[in-house]
């Protein structure tokens, strides 16, 4: 596939003449070509976001409404390809991609097509002094959109779509590691009668194309997904520039089971939320925290269902665990199997890389599960977003409440008990953004999303994203 920007409603080649490879991880292999975008081709988005801003925020609600559901339509009409492409590009199970990933993007569109009709501002009657207040919400401009390669499409339209349902023209960025379905975002747009300029598309490396939209001064607003490092230097150019930020980070989130919890529905829940899009995704519970009397009974079980599921070619429909999406990641990922050796921790299921028939240049990895005796080692305390688990017991509340909050990260946490005044005092005490109880990953698009302390700063979904697009600003009325 030979990807282009899109710019202007325009498909072109990149200012440079220069492209980057695109590998494929079932097999190692490159297949195709992205553009390696740099400052020119970010100044002409820009140029084009702002030509087009005019136009688009003085559209009526109704009209961005109905643009944004054609290209939601459009999304699941073409479902298959898109499932097929995203599998393809990241190495994800098709299953996945057709179960969760299109369907979401799809309904990242819906969802902000009907919330803009219904997002209010408000108003202040200041009594006693004659005056009314109310508050305007104007698009920013501008907008900035990075998105990483774990949930490639749903995570880069969960960004689109409130930005240009809240009136604003976008320059986005997807992961040059995953960059296919953005592009075939982009032709979606085009038929689904987006006008040109409100959103443009910019292919590239994080350090050139990244860095050049974060700098930006036109640009007035990012919205940025991705690791916490990246997290920190986009801080670091941006602050000073006084742009908005919305950063949603790593994580690095306890799965915290009691013995009074439904069992069965806690253990195959467990099984998703460690290994889900093999475990590349910052919301999966990488830390498992399992209360003592049942400890040894669960660490049986749970290695008997991981042992069930199925390392394979990602587009085969039996496949639950598929590609990790490229090989320095693999590298990443592997080097934390060999850290436990170091750090004292005790491998019980997994660590070894797979070589699936006709595709041994793969990036398969085991699932893999480590005992692990304290929280403090670095397995426990560095985000590692692959498919390891470590498993540790503890004994009273108070014990879990600490192992859980000993993390500079705060994402989100998972609690399984059916003790009510026990799901309280963890609601309460957790240092998360997210608490599951005796649940994993069931979202509401209409909630905040988003973490604590390293994990971010600001809040995704909801009216809190349309509130993140928008700029408040106050009219103070006097009468007489
Ligand atoms: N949602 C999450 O929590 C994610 C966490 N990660 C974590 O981050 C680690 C590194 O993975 P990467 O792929 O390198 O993630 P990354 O955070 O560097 O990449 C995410 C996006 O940011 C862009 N980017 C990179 N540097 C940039 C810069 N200086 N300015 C602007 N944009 C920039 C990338 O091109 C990509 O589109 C992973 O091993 C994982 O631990 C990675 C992806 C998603
Ligand atoms: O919004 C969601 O449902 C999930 C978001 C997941 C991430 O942001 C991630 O894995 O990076």
């Amino acid at each position: 596939m030979q990807i282009k920007n899109y710019i202007n409603g325009e498909f072109i080649a990149p200012v440079s003449g220069e492209w980057i490879d695109n590998y494929n991880p079932s097999n190692g292999e490159v297949y195709g070509k992205i553009p390696n975008s740099d400052k020119a081709d970010v100044e002409q988005a820009v140029l084009a976001a702002e030509k087009a801003f005019t136009n688009w925020s003085a559209t009526t609600l109704d009209y961005r409404s109905n643009i944004l559901k054609n290209i939601s339509d459009l999304i699941l009409e073409n479902l298959p390809e898109l499932a097929e492409v995203e599998s393809k590009d990241n190495g994800k199970p098709i299953s996945l991609a057709k179960e969760i990933d299109i369907p979401r993007a799809a309904s990242n569109f819906q969802f902000f097509a009907n919330a803009i009709t219904q997002f209010s501002s408000e108003a202040h009657e200041s009594v006693g002094l004659h005056a009314v207040n109310f508050t305007l919400r104007e698009p920013v401009g501008v907008v900035g959109c990075i998105s990483p390669w774990n949930l490639p499409l749903y995570l880069f339209t969960w960004k689109i779509a409130p930005a240009i349902a809240a009136g604003n023209c976008v320059v986005a960025k997807p992961s040059e590691v995953t960059p296919a379905t953005a592009f075939l975002l982009s032709k979606i747009c085009e038929k689904a009668g987006l006008p040109k300029g409100v959103l443009n598309i910019v292919h590239g490396l994080g350090s050139t194309t990244g860095q050049a939209i974060v700098s930006h001064p036109k640009i007035k607003a990012i919205s940025f997904t991705g690791g916490t490092k990246t997290g920190a230097r986009i801080a670091k150019i941006a602050a000073p520039m006084f742009k908005k930020l919305s950063l949603e980070l790593g994580g690095k989130n306890p799965n915290i089971v009691f013995a009074d919890c439904n069992y069965d529905k806690m253990l195959a829940t467990t099984v998703r939320s460690s290994f889900a899009n093999q475990g590349q995704i910052c919301l999966c519970g990488s830390r498992i925290f399992v209360e003592e009397n049942i400890y040894e009974k669960f660490k049986s079980d749970f290695i008997d269902k991981v042992a069930q599921l199925k390392i394979g070619h990602p587009s085969k429909n039996d496949t639950n665990i598929g590609a990790l999406v490229s090989k320095e990641h693999l590298e990443k990922v592997k080097s934390y199997i060999d850290l436990a050796q170091e750090e004292g921790g005790k491998l019980l299921f997994g660590g070894k890389r797979v070589e699936v028939d006709n595709y041994e240049n793969g990036y398969y990895l085991q699932p893999t599960i480590i005992e692990v005796s304290t929280n403090q080692c670095r397995l426990n305390q560095e985000e590692i977003f692959g498919p390891i688990v470590t498993i540790m017991p503890f004994k009273t509340d108070d014990d879990a409440l600490a192992l859980a909050n000993d993390t500079k990260y705060g994402l989100s946490a998972t609690l399984w008990t059916n003790n009510l005044n026990r799901t309280m005092q963890f609601s309460k005490q957790l240092k998360t953004g997210i608490v599951w109880v005796n649940t994993w990953m069931l979202r509401d698009l209409r909630t905040p999303f988003g973490g604590q302390k390293e994990s971010g700063v600001g809040r995704e979904g909801g009216f809190e994203a349309l509130r993140f697009f928008t700029e408040p600003k106050n009219i103070c009325i006097k009468y007489d």
